[in-house]
């Protein structure tokens, strides 16, 4: 390989899943501290799930930046790619998912990034993020109706899938349609105002909060149904414009976590955008 960005590029996205599984206290998820509402997964189940992905994060970014021709077919071929990566990393996890979401943003994020990169040089401002983004957009704009009109000849559906069937959520193939309105409109300015915290955990986790006061995260819903998912976003609304300083911001982490795990719910949908957010604030030099 004579770019050293081929590398480079695809080894933060693995350096942003390491920095999202491991900031602690995350309410409801798998932290340094424990499995918040996991009983199948913990810390280590992550590092292996990392792990089998990594070697897929370079062909994902290597795949867009050798791609010569429409975005369409450059989806074709990261899907299978992406098939393949999901395969391993459940083989790794002993069929738990951990990452399936991340690698299938993982794989069109790179993808897009690589085949920006033709053009285009680092490091990056918002402008090459929102650009990128909306690359994604244009690559997946086909994908909410291509899969889920094959659904009713599925036998076996997806949390994803029955949730699009019940209520017609669309999941994370929606957000990357909508070029993830959740990093660009909310996450990623959030960290960029903050880019002077000397606390990266604490901003990341603050992060984190916002997410998941927001999104419509699809993982919540499966558990608790839309009642447990608006307690979720009430309940970090509430945290996050409390406006506590880093010592109660922990504790009230803390607090939440607990609830968290007694009502078996799980924020993985903000978690995963989170991990996105951190591999954009890398390139943009913001943490
Ligand atoms: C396109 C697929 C990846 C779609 O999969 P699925 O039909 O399952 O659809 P979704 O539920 O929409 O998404 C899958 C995961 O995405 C995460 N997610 C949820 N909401 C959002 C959101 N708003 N934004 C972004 N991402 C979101 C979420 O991942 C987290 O949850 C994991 C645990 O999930 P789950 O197993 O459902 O829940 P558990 O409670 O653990 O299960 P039980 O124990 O109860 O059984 C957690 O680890 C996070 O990762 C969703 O799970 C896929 O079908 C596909 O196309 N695969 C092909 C391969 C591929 O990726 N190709 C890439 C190139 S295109
Ligand atoms: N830290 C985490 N805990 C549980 N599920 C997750 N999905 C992605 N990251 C996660």
């Amino acid at each position: 390989m004579d770019n050293p960005l081929l590398t480079h590029i695809p080894s933060l996205a693995t350096k942003a899943l390491y920095y999202e599984v491991a900031i602690s206290p995350k309410p409801g998820l798998v932290d340094r501290f424990d499995n918040g509402a996991h009983s199948d997964m913990n810390f280590f189940t992550f590092i292996n799930s990392i792990e089998s992905l990594a070697p897929y994060f370079y062909s994902y970014y290597q795949l867009g930046f050798e791609h010569a021709s429409d975005l369409a077919s450059l989806f074709t071929k990261l899907r299978k790619q992406g098939v393949e990566a999901e395969n391993k990393m459940l083989t790794a996890t002993k069929g738990i998912n951990t990452h399936k979401g991340a690698n299938f943003s993982f794989a069109v994020l790179l993808g897009a990034t690589g085949f920006y990169m033709q053009t285009h040089s680092f490091p990056f401002s918002s402008k090459d993020t929102s650009a990128i983004l909306k690359l994604v957009a244009k690559m997946t704009h086909h994908l909410v109706q291509y899969d889920f009109s094959k659904i009713t000849q599925k036998d076996q559906l997806s949390h994803g899938e029955k949730l699009y069937m019940k209520a017609g959520t669309l999941g994370v193939r929606g957000e990357a349609a909508k070029g993830y309105p959740a990093l660009s409109h909310l996450l990623l300015p959030f960290l960029r105002q903050h880019a002077s915290y000397t606390d990266t955990e604490t901003l990341l986790l603050r992060g984190l909060v916002l997410l998941m006061s927001q999104i419509e995260d699809s993982n919540l819903l499966h558990r608790g149904g839309t009642e447990g998912w608006q307690q979720v976003k009430q309940h970090s609304t509430s945290i996050y414009h409390s406006s506590l300083n880093n010592t109660d911001f922990n504790l009230a982490l803390t607090k939440f976590n607990q609830e968290l795990i007694k009502k078996n719910l799980s924020p993985g949908g903000a978690a995963d955008l989170l991990g996105l957010g951190i591999y954009f604030s890398f390139l943009e030099n913001i943490i």
